[in-house]
């Protein structure tokens, strides 16, 4: 029987960031923002005089991230970045890393960390907007330290599409867009991996009270009602 995976984890709640923490970490990332230029090697993170606003959309497999965000882009104006899109883009380039990534995800496995966060870092440098949802990422402990070190910068929201086992593979078995991971036994191993490497992501985020925990269960309209009050608390989105 399937189970699920969030119920693992009491951790995981829908947590509101306290204005307190909010007003200090707003602080904290405009000040480091301002003491790194783009030129001194840190991701060029200013657009337009605003710093970005980034959210990370995690889920396991099949939970409804790339459908939710593109409704957030039509709602919100953000860029949407699919870490899986950009490595599958990798292999089609045919270079050594491509090959290496094919193998990682055919095994339901995570890549390194510093290939998935150089591409995610090209596309935020080369984009003229600020923000920026970045789909499928963090996927390990690894993923989300190799960010912050790259950028120093911290999501500012952390969304979680909480769906069962079941409804997950049926949806990821259903989905015909040819993909390579998307057949029952890589995604049994997709869905070990959501449970002993995302998992503790987004316990993370949930202890830093940044984790807003979406129920992944209905049609996509009705689980982005629960969805679009999260972006619309944050009025600096409307400017
Ligand atoms: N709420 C939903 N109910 C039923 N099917 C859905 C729902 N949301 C997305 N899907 C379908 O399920 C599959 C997986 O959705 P997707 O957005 O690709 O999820 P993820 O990016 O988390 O793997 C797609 O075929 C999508 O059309
Ligand atoms: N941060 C990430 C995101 C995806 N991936 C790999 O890419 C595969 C597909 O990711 P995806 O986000 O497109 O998958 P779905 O959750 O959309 O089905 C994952 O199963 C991993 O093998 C990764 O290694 N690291
Ligand atoms: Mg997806």
């Amino acid at each position: 029987m399937w189970k699920r995976v969030a119920s693992l984890s009491p951790l995981i709640s829908s947590k509101r960031s306290s204005t307190l923490n909010q007003a200090a970490y707003t602080f904290k990332r405009f000040e480091s923002f301002t003491t790194e230029t783009p030129a001194q090697g840190k991701v060029g993170m200013f657009f337009k005089g605003k710093t970005p606003f980034i959210t990370f959309v995690l889920g396991g497999p099949g939970s409804g991230k790339g459908t939710q965000c593109e409704k957030i882009v039509e709602n919100f104006g953000f860029t949407h970045l699919s870490a899986g899109d950009l490595l599958r883009r990798e292999i089609t380039s045919n270079t050594e890393d491509g090959a290496k990534i094919l193998d990682t995800i055919k095994e339901g496995k995570i890549v390194h960390s510093e290939v998935t966060v150089k591409l995610i870092r090209k596309e935020i440098d080369s984009s003229d907007n600020y923000k920026f949802l970045i789909d499928g990422f963090p996927r390990s402990e690894e993923n989300r330290i190799e960010f912050e070190r790259i950028t120093e910068a911290e999501p500012d929201i952390v969304l979680f599409f909480d769906c069962p086992e079941e409804e997950m593979v049926k949806r990821v078995l259903n989905r015909n867009q040819g993909r390579v991971d998307d057949n029952i036994d890589t995604i049994r191993k997709r869905l070990k991996t959501f449970e002993s490497l995302n998992l503790p992501v987004v316990n993370y985020y949930s202890k830093r009270g940044k984790l807003y925990t979406i129920n992944a269960v209905g049609t996509a309209d009705e689980i982005f009602e629960q969805v679009r009050p999260v972006f619309a608390a944050h009025e600096e989105l409307s400017t």
